[in-house]
């Protein structure tokens, strides 16, 4: 049997909108991402379980990680043995957190392995790009390549092999507050203004430029103080309940950041100790979310998807 473990993520990273995102580790250890097991059976069957299971549709041909098998199978593979693929569905869905990447990244990365296809790199993004663009009404890499390569990603289809990954300060804590109710990706897509004017263009590339070369040349501060979203937060953040009064009260206890992670409703912050880390979760799990939310302290997950 073959298993594999995809991480949530952080897609837009407050700066890199649909072009940057990372990959998450709680610090308790906890495996905040979906499992997908692949093993050898009689005929091809699939079986959706874990926690949010019961939140995806019932039938498997609407499920992404099913439909995933069946384009492997049709399109990649067609000697592949039948196979038994079991989806742990340990992710929200429209969370922010890249649920539906997070399973389509685990079930490419499952059956490539099995059948031994040894897909590219490339390949296999582009792949699994398809998919996320099917449900997420835009295609977008900054969930695929965080959940698959760790660690944070400038992705999209103007960068060789799709990413490039950067650096970050190691001190840097992050905190991703889930606050128990879903927001669909695609609807969270179209609220924002479909043209950007000339002055929006210039100050984003700006941005995103400055922010990725401050890291890669270990001037972490001057990329936080950088760090904000002007291109989908003022548009999304009203879709939010509670986000507002966060990202006013969490400043005070520590967060040098707060923004909306992927197209939200999952907030992130970041810290620079753990003593703000913990404050700020103490204060977003009191304040921002209810009995089905959750929150967790965090580093980057820096191995990305893995067989366990
Ligand atoms: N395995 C899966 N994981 C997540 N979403 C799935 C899966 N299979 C189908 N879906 C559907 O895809 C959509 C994902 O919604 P979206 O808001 O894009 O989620 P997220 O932002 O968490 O990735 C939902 O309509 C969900 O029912
Ligand atoms: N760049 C995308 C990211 C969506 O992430 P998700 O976790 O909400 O699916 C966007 O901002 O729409």
């Amino acid at each position: 049997m073959i298993e594999v473990y995809a991480p949530a993520s952080i897609g837009n990273f407050a700066v890199g909108f649909d072009s940057l995102g990372a990959a998450l580790a709680p610090i308790d250890g906890t495996l905040l991402g979906d499992i997908v097991a692949v093993s050898p059976a009689t005929r091809d069957e699939f079986i959706c379980s874990g926690e949010y299971a019961h939140k995806l549709p019932s039938d498997a041909n609407e499920n992404l990680a099913y439909q995933c098998l069946v384009h492997f199978r049709t399109h990649v593979a067609p000697s592949m043995p039948c196979v038994k693929l079991e989806l742990k569905k340990n992710l929200p869905i429209g969370s922010g957190l890249g649920s539906s990447a997070c399973s389509v990244v685990a079930t490419f990365a499952a059956l490539d392995q099995f059948a031994g296809t040894a897909l590219s790199q490339v390949e296999l993004i582009e792949l699994m790009a398809d998919f996320e663009a099917i449900v997420s009404g835009g295609r977008h890499y900054d969930n695929i390549t965080p959940c698959y390569l760790g660690g944070l990603q400038l992705t999209g289809d103007l960068i060789p092999d799709k990413s490039i990954s950067l650096p970050v300060d190691k001190n840097w804590y992050y905190v991703a507050a889930f606050p128990g109710f879903s927001l669909n990706t695609a609807k969270a897509r179209s609220v924002l203004p479909r043209q950007l004017s000339m002055h929006a263009s210039v100050e984003f590339a700006q941005r995103l430029s400055a922010f990725s070369t401050l890291l890669l040349t270990g001037r972490f501060d001057n990329a936080l103080s950088i760090m904000s979203d002007e291109i989908a937060e003022p548009y999304r953040a009203p879709l939010i309940t509670g986000f507002s009064e966060a990202k006013a009260a969490l400043p005070e206890l520590g967060a040098e950041i707060v923004s909306i992670s992927g197209a939200g409703p999952t907030l992130f912050t970041v810290c620079k100790t753990l003593e703000a880390a913990q404050q700020c979760a103490q204060w977003l799990e009191q304040n921002y979310i209810n009995e089905q939310g959750f929150c967790h302290i965090c580093k980057l997950d820096n191995a990305g998807t893995r067989q366990l």
